[in-house]
Formats: C-alpha cells, sequence, structure tokens
C-alpha cells in the first residue's frame, strides 16, 4: 500500500530515474565498456568446458561480422579480437582465412539432426575424446608426437620396366611379400585377388555377395516415374545405390541434360552452394568451380582455407564406386549458363549478388559464411560456369539423416591439434564407445579413412547415416570438395584411424591387393570412369597418379600392423561385408 502511495506521489521522479538509467545503459555499451569484462569473463575461464560453448557463438559472429564488413576488399570493421577468435595474442586480419579459422570447430554439425552433436557433445565430461585438443606449441620438457604429413614418397619405388597395360607404377618391396601371404591366404575364397581377373570382373563377384538390407521406410511403395524417385527408391540399408540397376545413369544423364527450372542457395555448410531443380522436379546440388583444376592448394593455405572443387566431387563419386562403397550419391558436372540458368530463376536475395565483371564474365557470389563477397566471385567464361551437381538425397521429411561428429575429426584451427593428432591412443577409447563398439560402425569409419586418404580429404567433420536404419547401417561420404588438392603429397593423418587402430575391413583390403596387383591400376580405372563425365579430363594426370601411389601406402601400413605382430585376424576384419 505503502509502496503504490510513494508511486504515485512520486511518478514523475520514477520516470526521470528510469530514462536516466536507460541512457547510461546505453552509453556503457556504446563505450565498450562491458566489452572487456565478457572477454575478461572468457580469458579466465578458458578451459571451462560450458563457456567454450559460448566462446564459439561469439566466434562466430564475430567471424560473420568480418564477412561483411570485409566485402569490396574494405575490412570495415578493423581486426577481429583475437581473445574472442583464438588462442593467441597476435591480431590478425579478417582475411578470409582468419575468417576461417576463427569459425573453430567447424559448422554445420548437424543442422538436420535433432541430435545434433554439436553443443551438445562439445559440453561432454571432460575425460571423453571429443573434448581433447592440444595447443601446438609442446608444454615445457614435453614433446608431443606430432604426425608429420609426408611428402617424400621414396620408399615407394617404380615398378620394374613401364608399358606394363594399366598396372600401376608403384612398388614396395615388403608389399610385395606381404601381397603374396595374401593372395595364398585366400587362394579360391570370394576374396581372392589374382592378377588374371579384371577389376571389374572381380568387383563383380564381390557385389554378389552384398547385402542390400531394408529401403527407407518412406519409400518402400513409392517408385515413381522418374530416374531421381527410382534413386530415392533405390536407397537401402546398406548402400545408397546400386550401380547395376538403370536408374543411376539414367539419373546421371538426367542431372547433365534436364532443363533447370529453379536455383535457390542451399542453406548448411559454409560455401556456397545452389539447389537446382530440373524439369522433372529432381533437384541436386551444385557446387560451382571455383579455380582451375591445376591449381592445387597453396602450401601455406590450411586446408580449411581452401575453396570446394567441383571436380573433387565428381572424380570422388568415381572412386567411391570404384570400390564399390556406393555411398557418394550420383554426382555429375554440367556447364550452366550463368545468366539464363541461374540469374534468371534467382530469388531477389540471390540475384541481388549478380554482376558483370571488369573482364565482361558474368559471375555472383551469393551470401554464405566463407567467400561470398565480391572479392571471391564465382565467375563464367564469359557466361558459362562449370559446376558438379549432386543427386539430392531425400528430403528430411521422408528420411531424417543423424549427423555423426568424427572421432578422428580435426580441430580447425591453426593453433591447436586435435587429440588424436598428438597421441596414438585414440582408437583404444574409441572402440569401447557406443556405436564404434559393436556392428560395422568402427570398420566404415576405416573405410572412410581410406577413401579420405585416397582423395586427400582433410576436411571430415562429421558423417551422416539414414535415422531409420539405426546403427547398422553405412556411412554417408558427403562433401568431397576440399578432396584432390595436392596431387605430390599424401595426407597421412587421414588415414590416423587405420594407423591407430590397426584395423581394415578384408573386403576393402582385397579390393586394394587388387588394384596394386592389376592388371588394371586405380588411376587407369579411374581415367576411363571420369571419361563419361561431360567436364573430363575431371583430374590430371598427376592426381591419377597419386592414387596408385596411395593404394601401395594403404598396403604398407596394414603390413606393419602386422610386422608389429598384431594378429592377422584382428588386422583384417571379416564382417562379411563386401
Ligand atoms: N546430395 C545431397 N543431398 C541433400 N543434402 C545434401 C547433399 N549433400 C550435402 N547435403 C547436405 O548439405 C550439407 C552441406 O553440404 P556440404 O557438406 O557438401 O557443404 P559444405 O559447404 O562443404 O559444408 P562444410 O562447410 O560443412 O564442409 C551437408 O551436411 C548435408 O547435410
Ligand atoms: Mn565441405
Amino acid at each position: 500500500m505503502g509502496l503504490w502511495v510513494i508511486i504515485r506521489r512520486r511518478w514523475r521522479m520514477l520516470l526521470w530515474v528510469a530514462v536516466l538509467a536507460l541512457v547510461a545503459f546505453n552509453a556503457a555499451i556504446f563505450l565498450g565498456v562491458t566489452g572487456p569484462r565478457v572477454r575478461e569473463e572468457l580469458r579466465r575461464t578458458d578451459d571451462s568446458p560450458h563457456l567454450q560453448v559460448s566462446r564459439k557463438r561469439l566466434n562466430k559472429s564475430a567471424a560473420n561480422s568480418s564477412i561483411q564488413n570485409n566485402d569490396d576488399h574494405e575490412p570495415k570493421g578493423g581486426v577481429v579480437d583475437p581473445e574472442v577468435g583464438v588462442r593467441s595474442n597476435k591480431k590478425f586480419s579478417a582475411t578470409p582465412a582468419a575468417e576461417a579459422e576463427v569459425k573453430d570447430n567447424h559448422p554445420n554439425g548437424g543442422e538436420d539432426d535433432p541430435e545434433s552433436t554439436r553443443g551438445k557433445k562439445i559440453r561432454g565430461d571432460k575425460n571423453t575424446y571429443r573434448d581433447k585438443e592440444v595447443d601446438e606449441d609442446p608444454v615445457e620438457g614435453q614433446q608431443p608426437l606430432v604426425v608429420k604429413e609426408e611428402a617424400d614418397h621414396q620408399f615407394v619405388a617404380p615398378r620394374q620396366g613401364r608399358g606394363h597395360g594399366g598396372r600401376a607404377n608403384y612398388t614396395i618391396t615388403e608389399v610385395d611379400s606381404f601381397v603374396e601371404k595374401f593372395q595364398s591366404r585366400y587362394a579360391d575364397s570370394a576374396y581372392e585377388a589374382d592378377v588374371d581377373t579384371k577389376y571389374q570382373d572381380f568387383l563383380k563377384r564381390l557385389n554378389a555377395l552384398k547385402k542390400k538390407g531394408s529401403r527407407l521406410d518412406s519409400y518402400i511403395n513409392n517408385m515413381g516415374k522418374y530416374s531421381w524417385e527410382h534413386f530415392h527408391h533405390g536407397i537401402r540399408q546398406y548402400h545408397l545405390y546400386d550401380p547395376a540397376e538403370g536408374y543411376v545413369e539414367a539419373l546421371l544423364k538426367d542431372m547433365a541434360t534436364k532443363e533447370i527450372v529453379d536455383v535457390e542457395q542451399k542453406e548448411g555448410g559454409t560455401q556456397i552452394k545452389l539447389m537446382i531443380t530440373l524439369e522433372d522436379d529432381g533437384q541436386s546440388l551444385m557446387k560451382p568451380m571455383r579455380f582451375p583444376r591445376d591449381q592445387e592448394t597453396l602450401p601455406d593455405h590450411f586446408y580449411f582455407a581452401d575453396y570446394e572443387r567441383h571436380n573433387a566431387e565428381i572424380a570422388a563419386f568415381h572412386l567411391d564406386m570404384l570400390l564399390g562403397f556406393y555411398r557418394v550419391p550420383p554426382t555429375i558436372g554440367r556447364e550452366v549458363n550463368v545468366s539464363r540458368d541461374l540469374h534468371r530463376l534467382a530469388n531477389r536475395k540471390l540475384a541481388k549478388t549478380f554482376f558483370i565483371s571488369p573482364a565482361g564474365n558474368w559471375c555472383f557470389h551469393g551470401s554464405c559464411s566463407y567467400y561470398c563477397d565480391s572479392s571471391h566471385p564465382i565467375c563464367g567464361h564469359p557466361i558459362m560456369l562449370e559446376g558438379s551437381l549432386a543427386a539430392f538425397l531425400p528430403p528430411l521429411k521422408m528420411a531424417k539423416r543423424k549427423t555423426w561428429r568424427n572421432p578422428w575429426k580435426r580441430s580447425y584451427s591453426k593453433h591447436r591439434k586435435a587429440y588424436w593428432e598428438v597421441y596414438d591412443d585414440l582408437c583404444e577409447k574409441v572402440k569401447d564407445k557406443h556405436p564404434y563398439n559393436e556392428g560395422r560402425r568402427l570398420l566404415d569409419i576405416m573405410d572412410m579413412a581410406v577413401f579420405d586418404f585416397l582423395t586427400g580429404n582433410l576436411d571430415r567433420h562429421h558423417y551422416e547415416t539414414f535415422q531409420n536404419f539405426g546403427n547398422d547401417t553405412f556411412l554417408l561420404h558427403l562433401d568431397n570438395g576440399r578432396a584432390f588438392g595436392k596431387s605430390n603429397y599424401d595426407c597421412v593423418s587421414c588415414i590416423a584411424p587405420v594407423r591407430q587402430c590397426c584395423m581394415i575391413r578384408l573386403s576393402t583390403l582385397t579390393k586394394l591387393i587388387k588394384l596394386y596387383v592389376g592388371p588394371d591400376s586405380l588411376s587407369q580405372l579411374m581415367r576411363l570412369s571420369l571419361q563419361f563425365d561431360p567436364l573430363n579430363p575431371i583430374l590430371y594426370d598427376p592426381h591419377l597418379d597419386a592414387l596408385d601411389r596411395r593404394v601401395s601406402k594403404v598396403l604398407h601400413l596394414i603390413n606393419s600392423c602386422l610386422m608389429e605382430g598384431k594378429p592377422w585376424d584382428e588386422v583384417i576384419v571379416d564382417d562379411g561385408i563386401t
């Protein structure tokens, strides 16, 4: 009652007090009084996992604002606060590489997934392997084991007498004797890798043993008439598609030739991607060409600062198919007309980013987290632009996907390394944890590591599965745009899971051995397979050649595990999956 009387009597004064408080609060924000305090708070609690999450959010907004400011070469906003960005006292400018790095812990940790790996798992218990990252500067007196990327191919010798048809140009003496042992062990079995059979016949033999598993529930009675509908109907528990069923070829052809009727920017991920709708209502994900095929990743660039490569997406599809995985969505190259196929169909927001460059080329940049500004234009020559088109997976309302954090995820920071990059015992921890402690999952991770080693893809932060199939299912090999960046460089750390677990699936190993012994080498098979792409040549020779060299290195690694005394059946695991 008393309070009410005071309010009635003094309401004018109280109103003034409120107005003054509001003005003072705004002034405090304006003068940056609160900023240093927040940063100080973050610095003090740097290691709190809870706060790391907010730190990441701050990182995100810092990076976003720097990108907006970065438009037209002018980083108007000045420098990103290094305390907020990374654990470094050095100031850095808002260059794309810096932006990429500020966004430490890549986005897209499960945008589609209610049980997203992001946030929730980052907050996890400190003892889990997931959170451990290690400062690159060793603590005084401690010398962490740093996995060095290997550029040296000394131990891989050119095969005696070239001109042996399609056989690979590489041999390693220890591998030769390992292969002999393998061949005698599996002679006359389905896994036999004899020298005479053509690789495609050998693959057919293995494929005949493939289990298919169930279909996605929503597609059991839903076949449709178009190739993309057959593709969705054809998705099975153990593979994304079956090349023996004619729809894959038809789908590739449709994606390359059918009229484009709609274009949208695809949300999710970091770099620009377009969702292309064709006249048959089929959709595909387009990654535009950003630079020439012969331009390799710059030596001083971190892989996460590299552009995505459209040809890498195409090549990865062919490689995955040759390895009999069938885990990459069918992908094909296509030239589009920037004006007619894109600008004309784009919505206002996207259309606003189109322009004609000083050289007279049709360009655009779209809006996304990295490289979406006029200093990183995507340009036709002068109007035709190459891109990769990957068949769209079923919409999430028809087939939900689950996004999983890769246990061997990198740190996405130039100052810190992931735990597994420094210590070799991650596999011991992973092996005991769900879902890696049962079923096919761990061997699928090994397959993915072999695949990424062959392509040189360091960007495997997450992977996805179809929720409908539970855990007994294959892993989708999506997002291979950062592969094939360095032909003379073998990404040893990409194969760390295999090295640290000393484990590979028998069927995968036998395929690699077959490619090693011939008569067909992987480079030769890839060359032939890629010839069907309208944008051929997709890979230049040094990248094709690197595939053969890497095959021999995987075999060398498996042989080393056996030489260390690990039991054959524990290293080479027969889980019946081909
Ligand atoms: N063929 C596809 N069909 C439907 N969705 C797809 C397809 N390929 C990718 N996606 C979805 O789009 C997301 C982003 O794609 P992708 O990872 O290729 O883009 P990105 O920009 O390279 O991403 P990141 O920055 O995370 O590396 C993926 O996480 C996936 O969920
Ligand atoms: Mn990517």
